[in-house]
């Protein structure tokens, strides 16, 4: 049986997950070493049980107990804080789910690529802030790491194997979040239940407002970046609101590919588990003549400067990634409290972006994950300052 651990498993993509484990034959069909979660007890000890995990980890120390007394009986090891998530990263899987929210997902990513096994990657914040380590990671112990993110997915299967050189482009496409028809004027008054609305996908609150800052996108250029070693210039974002395209590959003989599917995350979740095969995953069929027509346009850079941002991040390189996703992060922590104003998000960033570039050693790729988080602490430091 394959040996399966799903990280931030309580969350939006790791539910998912979950749910796709439990719809194709559950504890009988997969071998699950790790489940893990942070604040949502109760769910992270139901899915353990069903899925009868070895190991149910919690990311909070202080939650223990209360993990401890929810697994009762069930036979599930119990065990929290950051320590414990690197030491279950650590127990040889088959198919590990990186879906952590945020720059808390690398350690466990990193140490789970060292197992030689697949990391099927929905944290892009990974790729974003340490994108050179992970594919060295990877490379060194043999592992594979496959994209989640359902742009990348979508870019994956069109290119099959396709050779980058026969690629003029790609597309990523961008429903444009809560506020992409919303006039300029109101946006420095959106509230955080505002933001937190999605017009297609139902994700967790931290994506859903970086989806209506266009820091998603941002973060996704970045990743398309590191991912597939495409250079920015051959990266592009294509605003469409049905988000029923998720991405596109144009080639130098002037033909484009396209993938769609319905805004179903369960679909590239079930592409990286049965990859290099494809199976039938409980996703309903797209119906394009009830969809009726699919609309795009160009993206605005004075709504949504992030993504300005996201090309000066790739100009820079070094250390531009850690400092962007952090600096990004507590931007992010800021608005969710009330500190700052949606429209002060991108100027913190590119702020912290500007003072940091002095320092020495940004110019350079950190080395390891001391580094990487050594530039993710004085980031966030700065933004908050
Ligand atoms: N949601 C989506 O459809 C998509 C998400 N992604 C990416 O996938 C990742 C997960 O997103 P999403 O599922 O929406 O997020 P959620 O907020 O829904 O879930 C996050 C998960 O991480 C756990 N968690 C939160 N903070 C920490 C921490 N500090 N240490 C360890 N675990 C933690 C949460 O635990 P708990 O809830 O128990 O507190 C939960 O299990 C993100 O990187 C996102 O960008 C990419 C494409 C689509
Ligand atoms: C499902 C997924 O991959 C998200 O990243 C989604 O694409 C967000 O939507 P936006 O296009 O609004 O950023
Ligand atoms: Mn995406």
């Amino acid at each position: 049986m394959r040996r399966i651990s799903i990280f931030g498993a309580t969350g939006s993509v790791g539910a998912n997950g979950v749910d796709l484990l439990m719809q194709t034959g559950g504890a009988d069909a997969f071998d699950v070493v790790a489940l893990t979660g942070g604040r949502n007890i109760p769910r992270l000890a139901q899915m353990a049980r069903e899925l009868r995990a070895d190991l149910a980890v919690t990311a909070h120390e202080e939650l223990l107990e209360d993990l401890r007394a929810a697994l009762a009986g069930s036979g599930v090891e119990a065990a929290a804080g950051t320590q414990a998530l690197a030491e279950a990263a650590a127990r040889p899987a088959d198919w590990v789910l990186s879906a952590i929210v945020g720059a808390a997902g690398l350690r466990p990513g990193l140490t789970a690529l060292a197992q030689g096994g697949t990391l099927a990657l929905a944290n892009k914040e990974s790729l974003v802030c340490a994108g050179g380590l992970l594919r060295r990671t990877a490379h060194d112990h043999r592992a594979t790491i496959l994209p989640v993110d359902s742009e990348h997915s979508a870019i994956f299967q069109c290119l099959g194997n396709e050779n980058l050189e026969s690629v003029k482009d790609v597309t990523i496409t961008a429903s444009g979040g809560a506020f992409r028809d919303w006039p300029l004027e109101r946006l420095a008054a959106a509230t955080v239940a505002e933001a937190s609305t999605h017009p297609n996908w139902a994700m967790g609150q931290r994506i859903t407002i970086d989806s209506a800052s266009m820091f998603n996108k941002a973060m996704e250029v970045i990743e398309t970046h590191e991912f597939f070693g495409l250079p920015a210039d051959r990266i592009k974002v294509l605003v469409h609101p049905e988000s029923i395209i998720h991405a596109l590959v144009s080639h130098v003989d002037g033909g484009t590919i396209a993938h769609l599917g319905a805004p179903d995350m369960r679909h590239a979740i079930g592409y990286a588990l049965n990859w290099p095969h494809r199976r039938p995953l409980p996703v309903a069929p797209l119906d394009l003549a009830r969809i009726g027509s699919l609309t795009f346009r160009e993206p605005d850079e004075i709504r949504w400067p992030a993504l300005r941002l996201a090309r000066e991040v790739m100009a820079a390189g070094g250390a531009a990634g850690a400092v962007f996703n952090a600096a990004k992060e507590q931007a992010l922590d800021d608005f969710i409290a009330g500190r700052i104003a949606f429209t002060r998000m991108a100027p913190r960033v590119e702020a912290t972006l500007e003072r940091l570039s002095a320092r020495p050693g940004f110019g350079h790729d950190p080395a390891d994950l001391d580094s990487v988080l050594e530039w993710d602490r004085a980031a966030r430091q700065e933004a908050a300052a």
